[in-house]
């Protein structure tokens, strides 16, 4: 039986330091890497940034879409990229912000949940708000297999708050109100529940409760201009629990594996304070 993702995060930071490295194959990023944008180039890149990054950080994230842009070609490059991570030491949030009504729901868990799926991992990202019950299934799923769900609070983009500051039906804001929910789900956890909350580390400050007693994940550290100091205000006593997360800012150091090592060990080096 699979330890629960919280157990197995817990420890992966305590190991390496709370890095999540994405591993986004931006176009722009593969042109200054000098390699084409096509599915070799795309290859290329993502392999080279698990060689640099995986073995260094506790979570490797890459972003499905840029896989995906490549058709099924891409997609093979993507279960690559989580199977070299997962036999680097690292574990893979796969982020896909997933959710639909929940017999979908149940589809999309059984995709990126269960371990018999050729793109299984170790945690998604999902969405909300079509109501945080419809996605029960993935959050089932993922107890029984082990694994994590991340579910979007206060996103790092400057839209979200026109949704996510809404005030929900019998009142707090909708993000206040998947707090709550992530809250309940990881109750009696220990040392960290397996549901997770993603929460920029641009969103200056909040007066939501951001301790849910399980991993917060914080894009938006390094090129979208978020800052441990962002993070120590936004997050206060829940920091320790704080995964921040860096895509552009770490590849941009690429191809060069030794310098993406660099890059990965400094960052975390930078965030060691943040728990104190
Ligand atoms: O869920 C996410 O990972 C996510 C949530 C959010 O609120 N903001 C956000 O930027 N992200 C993702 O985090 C990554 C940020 O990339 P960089 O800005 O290059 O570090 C991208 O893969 C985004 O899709």
């Amino acid at each position: 039986m699979t330890e629960p993702f919280g157990t197995r995060l817990h420890a992966a930071v305590a190991a390496r330091g709370p890095l999540c490295a994405g591993i986004d194959p931006h176009a722009g990023l593969l042109r200054e890497w000098g390699l084409d944008d096509d599915v070799a180039g795309l290859e290329r890149f993502a392999l080279t940034a698990v060689e640099g990054l995986a073995p260094h950080v506790s979570v490797v994230k890459p972003q499905s879409a840029f896989y995906e842009r490549f058709g099924s070609r891409g997609v093979a490059v993507l279960e690559r990229v989580v199977a070299e991570s997962r036999a680097a030491g690292a574990l893979v949030l796969l982020d896909v912000k997933r959710g639909d009504i929940g017999s979908t729901s149940q589809a999309y868990a059984d995709a990126y949940l269960d371990p018999t799926s050729p793109l299984a991992c170790d945690a998604i990202t999902a969405s909300p708000f079509l109501g945080f019950g419809s996605l029960t299934p993935m959050i089932d799923t993922a107890r029984t297999h082990g694994a994590g769900v991340f579910v979007l609070a206060l996103t790092s983009n400057k839209e979200g708050p026109e949704v996510q500051h809404a005030v929900a039906s019998g009142g707090g804001t909708v993000a206040g109100r998947v707090l709550d929910h992530l809250r309940a789900l990881n109750a009696g956890a220990d040392p960290l529940g397996s549901f997770g909350a993603v929460v920029g580390a641009t969103i200056g400050e909040t007066h939501e409760d951001l301790d849910i007693d399980g991993p917060v994940l914080a894009p938006g550290y390094g090129a979208q201009g978020g800052t441990v100091a962002d993070l120590r205000r936004i997050f206060g006593r829940a920091a320790g629990s704080v995964l921040p997360s860096s895509s552009r800012e770490l590849l941009r150091h690429g191809p060069d594996v030794g310098r993406l090592a660099d890059a990965a060990r400094r960052t975390n080096d930078e965030l060691a304070g943040l728990a104190r």
